[in-house]
C-alpha cells in the first residue's frame, strides 16, 4: 500500500467560524494506481490533498505514505518527504520562468545533490514528449507543454506518489486529454501511483478509480457520475 488515510478530520477556525472540511476520511491507494477524487467546490478535495502532501496539518487521524506516518512528522521531516517521496503537479504549472524546461526539471535533483542528473532529466523529458523543447523557457511553451514540463519535474525524483491538483484546469479539452493520457500511461508503464483531484467528472474518468467527496466525507457505494 502506497497511501493509507485513516479517519482523517480537519477543522478550520474556531467557535462560530468553525468549518469541518474533512469529517472522517478513510482511503487506501495501491502502487501503480491512478485515482481521481471528485467533488463539488468546498467538498474538501484540496484540504485532503494538502494534508496527504504534507502541506497542511490534520486535526486528527493518520496518513501513511509507504508505511511512514506523515501526520506524525516534524516540519523538517516533511520537507525531506516532499522532496524525495512526493511529486506535485498544479493547475497553473508553477514553473520557474527564468529557467529552461531542462533546468526546471533538473532543479529537484540539483537541490538533492543527486548524481547522473543529465541522463535522468533527458529520460523524463523524452517520456513526456518534450525532447525537442529542452532549451525553451516556459513562456516559449504552450499550456500543454508547460504542464508536461511540470509532470517531468514531478516524476524526475521517482516519487512514491504524484499529487495532481486540477492538472487540466487551465487547459483546453484536447490538451487536457493528452495530459490525462500521459498520466494514465505513466501509471501503467512505470507503475507510478497518481492521485488527482478535479471537480470535472469527464477528467476523472481517465483514472482507474474514482472517489467522490461530499461535505468532507467519502460517498460509499456510488459512482462519481451519480453525485455530480
Ligand atoms: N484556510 C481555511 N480556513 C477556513 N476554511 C477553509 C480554509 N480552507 C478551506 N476552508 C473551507 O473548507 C472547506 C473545504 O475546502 P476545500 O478547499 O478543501 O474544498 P475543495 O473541494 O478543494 O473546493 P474547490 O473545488 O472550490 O477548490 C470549504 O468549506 C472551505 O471554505
Amino acid at each position: 500500500m502506497v497511501l493509507e488515510v485513516r479517519d482523517l478530520h480537519k477543522v478550520y477556525g474556531r467557535g462560530a467560524n468553525e468549518v469541518a472540511a474533512l469529517r472522517g476520511v478513510d482511503l487506501e491507494i495501491e502502487e501503480g494506481e491512478f485515482v481521481a477524487i471528485v467533488g463539488s467546490s468546498g467538498s474538501g478535495k484540496s484540504t485532503l490533498l494538502n494534508i496527504i502532501g504534507g502541506l497542511d496539518s490534520a486535526t486528527s487521524g493518520e496518513v501513511y505514505l509507504n508505511g511512514i506516518e506523515i501526520t506524525g512528522c516534524s516540519d523538517e521531516e516533511l520537507v525531506m518527504l516532499r522532496r524525495k517521496q512526493i511529486g506535485f503537479v498544479f493547475q497553473f504549472f508553477n514553473l520557474l520562468p527564468q529557467l529552461t524546461a531542462y533546468e526546471n526539471v533538473a532543479l529537484p535533483l540539483e537541490i538533492d545533490q543527486q548524481k547522473d542528473i543529465h541522463e535522468r532529466v533527458v529520460e523524463v523529458l523524452k517520456l513526456v514528449g518534450l525532447e525537442d523543447r529542452m532549451e525553451h523557457y516556459p513562456d516559449q511553451l504552450s499550456g500543454g507543454q508547460k504542464q508536461r514540463v511540470a509532470i517531468a519535474r514531478a516524476l524526475v525524483t521517482k516519487p512514491n506518489i504524484v499529487l495532481a491538483d486540477e492538472p487540466t484546469g487551465n487547459l483546453d479539452s484536447r490538451t487536457s486529454k493528452e495530459i490525462l493520457k500521459l498520466f494514465y500511461e505513466t501509471s501503467r508503464k512505470h507503475n507510478q501511483t497518481i492521485l488527482m483531484i478535479t471537480h470535472d467528472l469527464s477528467v476523472a474518468k481517465f483514472a482507474d478509480r474514482i472517489i467522490t467527496l461530499k461535505d468532507g466525507k467519502i460517498l460509499e457505494g456510488v459512482d462519481g457520475n451519480e453525485t455530480l
